[in-house]
């Protein structure tokens, strides 16, 4: 029974004498809810309601079933054993009090009533069973309690602890009983953390947090722990109440949270905002320590092709693998981050961090220049690193991720797969670059661009048999803006498809023009990207192109680099065997900067190889460079293959290169790329017989 607030106690009076129930009614019903029954039967129906009477005043004496039988009655029924009850009887005999009170009343009371006497004793009565049932109730708390509950007396020593504190710690009552509550301690929390504890619980009664204890069995846990203290009247500290509750799975789920918040879920490396934070806390280290920072800014070359163009899947897996390499090639104390896409980030310290940050960047070009393979497809990409070093470049963490993004640009534009230190002067890079993107998207509608031809010549009767098309960009601000600069740009934003349509349209629809014009001969050579490589009905627009301007399939080579072709060389043997079914001939570009593997060269259907100017140009002087051109020349003639020698600029070399077989030449020492109207001029000229 413990009381309902606004709500009041039921009392049920049980007399045969309209009067006495009457007296008893005027005296009660001010302050108690009253039911009357005027017999046994009727009573024992009332008091196992629903609406059950907190107390029953019963006559003793009545007709039928008198007041003792109706006593021995309700205290074998369940639901009425425990209803308190008063007898009210005309004998006042000490004999029938007791009669009374054994059989499991609890007052006696004689008649004639007495009011202000009955008025304390139901009172009493009352309070005392709403205090039982209060002690049930907290009793039942206790036991049953999901917390673990430990009460200590005024000096802390242990004296009851519920079931789930046995559950929870290990311990048996017994074990723990008389002890202080430091046997649960695991040393975890440290002297500080128990003194604001303390202080708290002095200051305030109170206290609540999270502290680490030790279960009996060793291992170490969280749990939240709130104290009281329950104070004597007089004020003085009686006992301290603590609960807690293990904590551990909320602190995993706290900590799955956090490091979700923290990594990137594609690579599980941490993210931009764990890098804020973590940069932060390794700059005050670094000063404090006298040490140096750097900030390695890390973009993979040309990813957006690979990623366009072989899938997204594939691009992920590369980033997993990226990642992973990447963290091989640091220590295990240096920051590795992926900022998004292919950007990452490593942090690294050291007392010379330049010295430092330049070898781990010699170890991740070399370990990300490494083969891929990638859901059973071969890959090859690059790295571009930008390096700032705190505090040197820049005492906050904006200007130091801003001038290590500089330096990584600066890294591409300067050829890519190197590494760059930031330097003031690279600061309008940045600027130029995004001025070029700008720019790129609107030149084609602004034609601004045109096309230079550059001759290619039998290298045994210097006839011209073809002309490389190369794309020109005349941009009204930046000027000339070489292909080397721009075409990479074009195809990180998707343009290079479009682009090059345009490329072959126009070369194609010139070479009518001048086939109209009588030079019957030559064909043109057309630079195909990588992306268009992958553009879906390549073939069938070529062919159209081709019969468009009324010319033949081999009246058209395509140039493919030799990276472009390996980057997925299965596809590129489909493509290039359907290109050849229309008649193109095709041609591998920059050969030997690229990574070839001789298997897959054998199996591509190519009618020539491109020997990259870079070797032709020392081919006097260097003799690693005269090897790797006679080993060109010798492997193309093996495989039926022609040779044509990028750069030739001199006799010497002209010579060396005739002497060594190379079919055709193509460099300054014959003609420059010319716009159209000079073609005609040339192929006139006496020297192009
Ligand atoms: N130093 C020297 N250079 C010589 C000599 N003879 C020719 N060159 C240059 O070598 C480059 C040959 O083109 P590439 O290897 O296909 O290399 C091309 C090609 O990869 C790319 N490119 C040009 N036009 C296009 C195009 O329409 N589409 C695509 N996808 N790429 C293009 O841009 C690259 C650079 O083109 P350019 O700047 O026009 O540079 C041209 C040409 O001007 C020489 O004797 N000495």
């Amino acid at each position: 029974m413990v009381d309902e607030p606004g709500k009041k106690l039921l009392i049920l009076l049980v007399d045969d004498v309209p009067e006495n129930i009457h007296v008893l009614a005027a005296a009660l019903k001010a302050d108690y809810r009253i039911k009357i029954a005027v017999n046994g039967p009727a009573a024992l129906d009332l008091a196992q309601r629903s609406d059950r009477p907190e107390l029953i005043l019963l006559d003793v004496m009545m007709p039928g079933m008198n007041g003792i039988e109706v006593m021995r009655e309700l205290r074998s029924r369940p639901a009425t054993k425990d209803i308190p009850v008063i007898f009210v009887s005309a004998d006042s005999s000490e004999q029938s009090q007791v009669a009374g009170l054994d059989l499991g009343a609890d007052d006696y009371l004689t008649k004639p009533v007495v009011v202000p006497v009955l008025m304390a004793r139901v009172r009493n009565i009352l309070q005392r069973k709403c205090a039982e049932a209060q002690l049930r109730l907290a009793a039942h708390v206790f036991d049953h309690s999901g917390e673990a509950i430990m009460i200590t007396d005024r000096n802390n020593r242990i004296l009851q602890v519920n079931p789930a504190f046995i559950r929870l710690t290990g311990y048996a009552a017994s074990e723990v009983r008389g002890k202080s509550p430091s046997i649960l301690a695991s040393g975890k929390t440290t002297p500080d953390e128990y003194r604001a504890m303390w202080h708290s619980i002095n200051e305030t009664g109170f206290w609540q947090g999270e502290i680490w204890d030790r279960h009996k069995d060793g291992c170490v846990y969280p749990k939240l722990l709130t104290i009281s203290v329950v104070r004597s009247v007089s004020g003085s500290v009686d006992y301290y109440i603590a609960s807690f509750a293990d904590i551990s799975a909320q602190k995993a789920t706290e900590e799955k949270i956090r490091h979700i918040a923290h990594h990137d879920p594609l690579t599980d490396l941490p993210n931009r905002l764990y890098l804020q934070i973590s940069l932060k806390q390794t700059m005050l280290l670094v000063r404090r320590k006298e040490e140096e920072a750097a900030v390695m800014f890390i973009d993979l070359d040309r990813f957006k092709v690979i990623n366009d163009s072989l899938g997204h899947q594939v691009g992920d897996g590369l980033l997993i693998e990226v990642a992973h390499r990447l963290k091989e090639s640091v220590r295990d104390s240096d920051l590795v981050v992926r900022l998004g896409g292919d950007e990452f980030v490593i942090v690294l310290t050291d007392k010379n961090a330049a010295h430092a940050s330049a070898h781990v960047a010699d170890k991740i070009l070399t370990a990300l220049s490494k083969p891929y393979l990638v859901n059973g497809i071969n890959l090859r990409t690059t790295p571009s690193i930008g390096i700032s070093l705190y505090p040197h470049d820049g005492e906050t963490i904006e200007l130091l991720m801003k001038n290590a993004d500089t330096a990584m640009y600066h890294a591409k534009a300067v050829g890519r797969n190197n590494y760059q230190f930031f330097r003031a002067e690279m600061k309008h890079l940045t600027n130029d670059r995004l001025l070029l993107e700008h720019s790129l998207h609107e030149a084609l509608e602004k034609g601004q661009f045109y096309l230079h031809y550059q001759p290619q010549v039998k290298s045994e009767n210097d006839h011209v048999i073809g002309l490389e098309v190369l794309l020109r960009w005349g941009h009204p601000v930046l000027g000339n803006v070489p292909p080397d600069q721009f075409i990479p740009v074009a195809e990180e934003i998707g343009l290079i498809g479009r682009l090059g349509e345009w490329v072959l349209n126009t070369a194609c629809s010139q070479l009518r023009d001048w086939r109209s014009q009588g030079f019957k001969d030559v064909r043109i050579a057309v630079n195909l990207s990588v992306q268009q490589l992958r553009q879906a009905h390549l073939v069938e627009r070529v062919a159209s192109v081709l019969r468009a301007n009324e010319l033949a399939g081999g009246d058209l080579e395509l140039e493919i680099t030799e990276s472009a072709a390996m980057l997925n060389p299965e596809v590129a043997i489909e493509i290039f065997n359907a290109l050849r079914n229309i008649g193109v001939e095709l041609a591998i570009d920059d050969f030997g900067t690229g990574y070839s593997s001789l298997s897959y060269l054998k199996l591509l259907p190519i009618q020539r190889l491109k020997l990259d100017r870079t070797f032709v140009k020392d081919i006097e002087t260097d003799p690693n460079d005269a090897a790797i051109c006679s080993a060109t020349i010798a492997l193309a003639h093996a495989l039926g293959i022609e040779v044509v020698a990028e750069g030739v600029e001199t006799e010497a070399q002209r010579d060396y290169l005739l002497h060594r077989e190379a079919d055709i030449m193509q460099g300054f020492l014959f003609a420059k790329p010319m716009p159209a109207e000079a073609v005609p001029v040339f192929l006139n000229s006496p020297r192009a017989v």
